[in-house]
């Protein structure tokens, strides 16, 4: 930190040059850096560190004192926003802490074991169908431990890091039970395996291994239930019949209460994968409403079976595939794995498992002999070759920060593929827009005075340029595609993005937690938690994404100074980070910016600085010249608020919402205008709203963990519809309707029927009369004390 605070120009920005630009509305303003900051000429350069001052302006814009005026406020159109200088970017902000390290002994877990795929006691088609069309020779640890206990019919619980092959440690089993099963298995006999998985995109890759395993068994067949597709052919798969049956828990449920095709009494396995992800969705109702419809079809009552049979076991009876229901009583096997065992996990595995064996592929220490359940909860386990990093940075800078860490890896390095997650799907819609559009190739007048012009007329540097050059294209300060990934894209969407994504070899993916749990990209670089996760379990299958099978990646946690907190918990749970610093990343503009301003390249100090501010600037220029990108960027905002105010009992004593910095917060959104238009009221107004609720009830988390409370009323697809017209993201159908549940517009995973409008609990909106732009802004402003009032109702976040 130090080194960068030593290169600040730290003088403060008193007033701030307004100048109409060109090309630009009546009253459009652009603000420039002040005089004495151009005196400095980044060499008069104080050496002071990054430090929060006494700014009665900001106090202003967080307590939101003019709110009561703002009341009514809408995000104005571009001439009615107050301008806000990306000069003060490296102005007034919090020190950032220096973190004392705890010495720190990771979890330790072999990928692989010593077992070759080769003697593996499985079919020999299967051993060759697992080296020549999967690549495989050596087991891995899961799977070796897995094995033999799965086979042995008894209920299991499977931990094992993220990308250990746990996919192939229960698929496997299942497969060489299914192949060995004389006469053969026919498609009529119903459906022998259900496997529960939270997000679609995650049943279609099970699906996907499934039917690579069972390529050598053709009279097998693997088939997917998910929400978004046409239910109509899906029972018109259904009743040609299939043996393993994988989806998202909701449209199981919907299909197996509706689909009279649909046979289950003859399931043998139960796989409930990402068991604690699907918990935290709200799936504890579907998956135990499933099981007792398992129950009911097997065995005559809810309750379940009283007689059990593992399909090897010699006095197992055969199939009748004319055998009525309740009458061929086989034995069900429920198979529950993640990475992370939480709470919720024994709650679920209480809820469906008897007598599990517990298989935990990591190492436990030789000296620890008091390893119990309760420090497997307690201890994460990360895969060895992940590097993680963490970069404390104040709130100003974090947009810049994130470019700039974009631009270094994808620009300057071989790591070219990166996720990035954040806590909303109106986060990742402006995000995604807003990087494509600044960082891509950009239309730039060269005639005159450039629009960046003004800060190298601060820093001396201006060189004016002939009237008679033409309009360029500056050159992109990355060469890279952005994709996004949430759960409120069309079922179409999401899967194109997941398979393009998957099979490139570079590019850079913008997602909330619906791709934190399970998806098995290949060649990750990189990825960078933008927000942080609700929970440390949420870090851990984040980070997943990368390293995976013994391959290297890394990790970088992007953290304002206040949440720091968050660190020291994931290092008393054994997991070790590496701090980076703000300074060397920003850096890295400055070469990357100095294609189109060469004379940073000159600078002995100040450079970063500049080349930084000048981004900044390009964001808010950017926001500020396109309504749709205003209202994306406003609707983010609000929604990143409301996703703040949300952290579960775990992790709201690290994010916490008073030490939340609104107006700096607006700035990473490149928003200028002050906190109190964009949210119809100020932080203070809130706040009270969630003190003064009058229930006497707790602020309501507000959302799933993954960011479920998306963003807010309205919002249209990137680019497509300004903030005016906002588009309902509960779609036609809504199921919680104008007025219903709480309102939160749309869900982190895009449940259709979810997205809603109104204000909170069913009450009719207050704004409904007023312009359609006044009602997004005040219902978001509604939605969100509305999860400061009331304890959050338990609700579905899923995925069908
Ligand atoms: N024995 C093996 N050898 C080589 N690759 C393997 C082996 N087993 C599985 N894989 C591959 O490893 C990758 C990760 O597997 P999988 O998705 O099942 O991991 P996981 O443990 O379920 O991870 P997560 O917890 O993130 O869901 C897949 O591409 C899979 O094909």
């Amino acid at each position: 930190m130090s080194e960068l605070a030593l290169n600040i120009v730290s003088g403060p920005v008193k007033t701030f040059k307004q100048k109409k630009r060109k090309n630009q509305d009546e009253g459009d303003f652009k603000a420039k850096t002040s005089k004495k900051f151009k005196s400095m000429g980044g060499k008069n350069v104080q050496k002071k560190p990054f430090k929060r001052k006494d700014d009665t302006e900001s106090e202003n814009e967080d307590t939101g004192q003019n709110a009561k005026s703002n009341q009514e406020a809408e995000v104005s159109p571009r001439k009615d926003r107050t301008p806000g200088p990306a000069s003060s970017l490296f102005k007034s902000n919090p020190e950032v802490p220096f973190l004392e390290h705890k010495d720190v002994k990771p979890v330790s877990e072999h990928v692989f074991s010593s077992e070759l795929i080769k003697d593996m006691p499985i079919h020999a088609h299967s051993i060759a169908n697992l080296e020549k069309n999967l690549g495989m020779s050596k087991v891995t640890t899961v799977q070796k431990m897995s094995f033999p206990v799965i086979m042995s019919g008894k209920d299991t619980l499977v931990r094992s890091q993220t990308g250990s092959g746990k996919t192939i440690a229960y698929a496997l089993p299942i497969v060489e039970s299914l192949q060995s099963i004389r006469p053969k298995l026919q498609r009529s006999h119903g459906v022998q395996a259900v496997v529960i998985v939270p997000t679609r995109e995650l049943a279609l890759q099970t699906y996907e291994c499934f039917v690579k395993l069972v390529k050598p068994f053709t009279w097998i067949v693997p088939g997917y239930l998910v929400g978004g597709e046409k239910k109509k052919s899906e029972k018109a798969r259904l009743r040609k019949g299939i043996s393993i049956l994988i989806g998202t828990p909701g449209r199981l449920l919907d299909h197996i209460q509706h689909t009279k095709s649909l046979l289950l009494y003859q399931v043998r396995w139960l796989v409930i994968d990402e068991a604690d992800r699907l918990l935290d969705m709200g799936y504890e109702k579907d998956v135990a409403s499933l099981v007792r419809a398992l129950n009911e079809q097997q065995f005559g009552n809810p309750e379940g079976e009283k007689e059990r049979f593992h399909p090897l076991d010699v006095d197992a009876p055969e199939i009748d595939p004319n055998a009525s229901p309740f009458v061929c009583k086989v034995k069900r096997q429920t198979i529950m794995l993640s990475a992370t065992m939480t709470a919720s996990v024994d709650r679920l595995a209480g809820l469906t498992l008897k007598h599990p064996k517990f298989v935990d592929a990591a190492v436990i220490d030789e000296d620890d002999d008091e390893h119990n359940i309760a420090m497997i909860e307690q201890d994460l386990v990360i895969p060895d070759s992940l590097t993680q990093w963490y970069l404390l940075i104040p709130a100003k800078l974090r947009l810049v920060t994130l470019a700039s860490f974009i631009v270094w890896k994808c620009r300057m390095t071989a790591e070219r593929k990166m996720l990035i997650f954040m806590a909303t799907q109106d986060m990742v819609d402006f995000h995604t827009e807003m990087l494509t559009t600044v960082l891509g190739t950009r239309e730039k007048k060269t005639g005159g005075v450039d629009e960046d012009s003004d800060l190298e007329d601060e820093y001396g540097l201006l060189k004016k340029k002939d009237d008679d050059e033409e309009d360029v294209k500056d050159p992109s300060l990355v060469d890279i595609e952005f994709f996004k990934l949430h759960g409120n894209m069309t079922q179409k969407e999401r899967t194109d993005v997941f398979k393009t994504f998957r099979s490139a070899t570079s590019g850079v993916l913008l997602c909330t937690d619906v791709a934190s749990r399970g998806l098995d990209l290949p060649m990750v670089d990189w990825i960078v938690q933008y927000t942080a996760p609700a929970t440390a379990a949420d870090y851990v299958h984040r980070v997943g994404r990368t390293a995976r099978v013994g391959a290297e990646g890394s990790s970088m946690i992007m953290l304002c100074p206040s949440e720091s907190g968050f660190i020291t918990q994931l290092e008393e749970r054994r997991v070790k980070l590496f701090e980076e610093g703000m300074e060397r990343t920003l850096q890295h503009l400055v070469p990357t910016m100095a294609t189109s301003i060469p004379s940073l390249l000159k600078m002995r100090n100040g450079a970063t600085e500049l080349a930084a501010t000048k981004l900044q600037l390009r964001f808010e220029d950017a926001v500020s010249g396109r309504e749709d990108l205003h209202a994306m960027a406003a609707k983010a905002y609000v929604s990143f608020v409301r996703f703040y105010a949300s952290y579960p009992h775990e992790t709201r004593g690290v994010f916490n919402f008073k030490a939340l910095h609104l107006g700096h917060y607006a700035k990473c959104f490149a928003l200028r205008d002050p906190p109190s238009k964009i949210g119809g009221l100020g932080k203070k107004q809130w706040l009270d709203r969630g003190k003064g609720g009058g229930d006497g009830r707790q602020p309501g988390r507000g959302r799933q963990p993954g960011g479920g409370h998306g963003g807010v009323q309205g919002g249209g697809r990137p680019g497509t519809k300004p903030l005016q017209q906002p588009r309902p993201r509960g779609g036609p159908g809504s199921s919680r309707g104008l007025a219903g549940g709480r309102g939160t517009g749309k869900s982190q995973d895009g449940k259709p029927g979810s997205g809603a409008r109104g204000g909170p609990f069913g009450k009719p909106s207050a704004f409904g009369a007023r312009s359609s732009a006044a009602r997004t802004t005040k219902l978001a402003a509604s939605e969100f004390s509305s999860g400061l009032q009331f304890k959050k109702k338990k609700q579905k976040k899923g995925d069908d």
